[in-house]
């Protein structure tokens, strides 16, 4: 078995067996993955949303989740534009509701296994804002 060395301090070594490392490190990344799942309390998300809001974004009447409609020159862009969203939404696991018709992109974001808006809507609102930019 390949063992990972660590050199703490001079001349002196910890040995972990990859196996170990995982239970080191993966618990701070499930827990920063889970905190970023995690329901936003009022105060946590007034700022966060206050940015959002001035690119456009609403609440949703009635449902906790942000709504932003998105227009575009052609089919073909607001097609592009929801690739890279797609890709993106699968590499963060978090995935839109999304309408499509010709130009325009109708984008619902909301956190499901919260059952409301989560840091995770928010970075992917962000990541929408800044590849619409680009198109
Ligand atoms: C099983 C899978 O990891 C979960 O259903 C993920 C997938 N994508 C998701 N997307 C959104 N918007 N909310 C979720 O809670 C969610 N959960």
């Amino acid at each position: 078995m390949r063992w990972l060395m660590f050199t703490l301090r001079a001349n002196s070594t910890v040995q972990f067996p990859p196996s170990k490392l995982c239970n080191i490190l993966l618990p701070r990344l499930s827990s920063k993955m889970a905190s970023d799942s995690h329901w936003l309390a009022p105060a946590e998300r007034e700022a966060l949303l206050m940015e959002l809001k001035a690119t456009g974004w609403v609440e949703v009447e009635g449902r906790d989740a942000l709504y932003k409609e998105l227009d575009f020159k052609t089919f073909n862009q607001a097609f592009g534009f929801m690739s890279r969203v797609a890709l993106q939404a699968e590499k963060m696991n978090h995935h839109p509701e999304w309408f499509n018709v010709y130009n325009k992109v109708q984008i619902t974001l909301t956190t499901h296994d919260c059952g409301g808006l989560s840091k995770k809507d928010i970075k992917l609102a962000k990541f929408i804002d800044k590849v619409a930019l680009t198109m």
